[in-house]
């Protein structure tokens, strides 16, 4: 991770401790195993007290996180490295040994040892979650669609709670920001300051009663962890835009977007799970996000055809939650989020980020964001990703935050564009968020997808131009089929009219399964009715049929679905469309998911279409040259 670091002379800092923070923090933030790391150490001579202190620090993970936060060491002393402050607190608070020697993190976390002291006696060691929540401040964020600031502001001050200010430091955003997390961590009871960075987001003591107030329960007010707040707002879409957001349950940043737009623009909010649908548009009724226009199924299913005019996107995939700090693996087994569970999670990501990129070419900012630390998940997937997508996109650096967010590991392509919140410094949940942006080079957007001709094959596509020629076809339009009705667009179109008319009538809580999602019956019907087009016109290009095809393979590209294939480590990008064809093949025959379905690997679907493209950018200039 790329946090400032304080310079340390390596030869002052005592080997054993630089190594020992270097192992914790793979541990902590990779989910390595620690004996393995300690182990594959190359300070053989310290193996035993390597292992002695690395134990150690980790045992008392969530007491440390807690005492870094109480005394705010990291925070006054901002070039500490955080983890070597981890190994040094745990040598002397609990192996009770003195760090003397002539090394500044050494003297710096030893000047601190009588708070440390004090702090760990008020800590609950019986209950570190308890401690940590409390002694976190709590972010609630105003929904401006159904409250202006002042009238939230009102109600608290009404109710005898008192608005903080944060005093006239100067301009360093460093000074402002260690004074902002001082006020934030100090608040006492009844005290509320307005965030620095947010707009309409409020921080109030952890440990406030927020269940009472009527305002959260009308919608009012969200609790919503300032480090989730940073997608919407790195977003930035401007009023009357079109949005997608594509893992969107449920629905923090969905109303946070429509807020920002003042439900001026349109939203549509894809959600792939049935129950966490329900829960979106639960959470979008209430807090009278009109602009929403919510969706169930997977994003993998959906193209700029059917959804056009897209121009920003929100990319929060399911991810490990290692940064979420209220789950208590992060501080009591980090070795529980397992690495094959990293790899298949950031094929997902890798999957559902490149489709964004690739399939709607009116769009002009990304933001992807996950709730993990782990950089295989952050800037792993930002690298692969650029790498295998066409240099239409790249990462940026949005420069609201530069100053405060901490930024990525360099050693990623692109990585330090990737930025940071971290619990122990930033008060928040752990948070990674990158934003990109499309480059001057569009190809892609000249040509739209055409999935056909990559599904039907090669024989296929020869015998129906053969029909064409026949029929003396002279433009690619005539040999392609008309645009038969897309399921998907369909369904979404009625969802979409069901859920503004529940919206209207209030009623958007009701609606289910049936309206939103296409009955057995229908979708029967409607297959016939498509198959029946297929029988009557001889010139029809089953696109139907291969997008549903490649609808079946895609949809199993999601989180639970995935398989070994989606390894980010595998760079399967550069393999020729036949090999891939072979692999897609040959991953048909392997990899079955619980249900025994069959699953394909990405590279496969995902490389297709730019195939496609030359393909068909030849036949045109063929045509054109004739
Ligand atoms: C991290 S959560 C999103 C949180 C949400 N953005 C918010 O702020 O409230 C990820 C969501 O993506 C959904 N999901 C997973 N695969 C998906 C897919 N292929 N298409 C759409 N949603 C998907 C999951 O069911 C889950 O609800």
């Amino acid at each position: 991770m790329s946090e400032t670091k304080f310079r340390h002379s390596t030869a002052r800092v005592p080997r054993l401790y630089k190594e020992a923070g270097k192992i914790v923090q793979k541990v902590r933030e990779e989910g390595g195993s620690f004996k393995g790391l300690v182990f594959q150490s190359k300070q053989r001579s310290l193996l035993k007290s390597l292992y002695a202190l690395v134990a150690e620090t980790l045992r008392h993970g969530s007491e440390l996180d807690a005492l870094l936060r109480q005394t705010q060491i990291l925070i006054k002393e901002p070039r500490l490295d955080p983890w070597l402050a981890r190994v040094l607190i745990t040598e002397l608070v609990w192996r009770q040994r003195p760090l003397s020697g002539p090394a500044m993190p050494l003297k710096i976390v030893q000047s601190y040892k009588s708070q440390f002291l004090s702090e760990q006696n008020n800590l609950s060691i019986n209950l570190p979650q308890a401690a940590s929540r409390a002694s976190r401040p709590r972010f609630i964020r105003i929904n401006t669609l159904k409250a202006s600031e002042d009238e939230v502001i009102n109600f608290f001050l009404q109710e005898g709670w008192h608005l903080q200010t944060v005093e006239d430091v100067g301009t360093s955003e460093d000074k402002k920001y260690s004074h902002f997390l001082q006020k934030i961590s100090s608040l006492s009871e009844r005290e509320f300051i307005k965030d620095i960075h947010i707009p309409n987001l409020l921080v109030f003591p952890g440990n406030m009663e927020f269940y009472n107030i009527e305002l959260y329960h009308t919608g009012s007010i969200l609790l919503q962890d300032k480090a989730s707040c940073m997608s919407a707002f790195l977003l930035n879409a401007p009023l009357g835009s079109t949005v997608l957001d594509m893992c969107a349950a449920p629905g923090m940043k969905t109303t946070h977007i429509a807020a920002t737009l003042n439900n001026i623009g349109t939203i549509y909010a894809i959600e792939k799970h049935p129950a966490r649908f329900d829960s979106l548009c639960q959470i979008v009724s209430q807090a009278e996000a009109t602009c929403v226009k919510p969706i169930c199924g997977s994003s993998l299913d959906f193209t700029h055809k059917d959804l056009p005019d897209v121009e920003y996107i929100i990319v929060d995939p399911t991810c490990s939650g290692t940064g979420m700090t209220s789950r208590k693996e992060l501080f009591s087994d980090t070795e529980d989020v397992s690495k094959a569970r990293l790899e298949k999670l950031a094929g997902f990501q890798c999957a559902i980020l490149r489709h964004a990129m690739q399939n709607f070419p009116n769009v002009k900012r990304i933001v992807y964001s996950t709730c993990s630390l782990c950089p295989e998940e952050n800037e792993a997937v930002m690298e692969e990703v650029l790498k295998s997508t066409p240099p239409n996109f790249k990462a940026i650096v949005p420069s609201n935050c530069t100053q405060w967010m901490k930024r990525g590991s360099n050693s990623y392509e692109q990585g330090d564009c990737g930025l940071y919140a971290r619990p122990e410094v930033d008060l928040t949940n752990g948070f990674f968020v990158a934003v990109f942006e499309r480059t001057e080079n569009e190809y892609v957007l000249k040509e739209p997808i055409d999935l056909t001709q990559v599904e039907v094959g090669k024989e296929d596509l020869k015998k129906k131009k053969k029909k064409k020629d026949n029929k003396k076809a002279t433009d690619e339009e005539t040999v392609r089929a008309p645009e038969p009705v897309n399921p998907a667009f369909e369904r979404m179109k009625r969802a979409m009219g069901n859920f503004n008319t529940a919206l209207e009538n209030g009623s958007a809580n009701e609606l289910n399964g049936d309206t939103i999602q296409e009955s057995k019956s229908s979708k029967k019907s409607k297959k016939k009715k498509v198959d029946k087009e297929q029988e009557t016109n001889e010139d029809f290009i089953p696109l139907e049929p291969c997008t549903e095809k490649k609808k079946k393979r895609k949809s199993h590209i999601d989180e639970e679905h995935l398989t070994e294939t989606g390894n980010i480590h595998e760079n399967n990008f550069t393999d020729s469309i036949s090999k891939k064809k072979k692999k897609k093949k040959k991953s048909n025959e392997l990899d079955e998911d619980a249900d025994g379905d069959n699953i394909v690997a990405q590279d496969s679907i995902e490389s297709a279409p730019v195939e496609s493209i030359s393909k068909k950018k030849k036949k045109k200039n063929k045509r054109n040259s004739e």
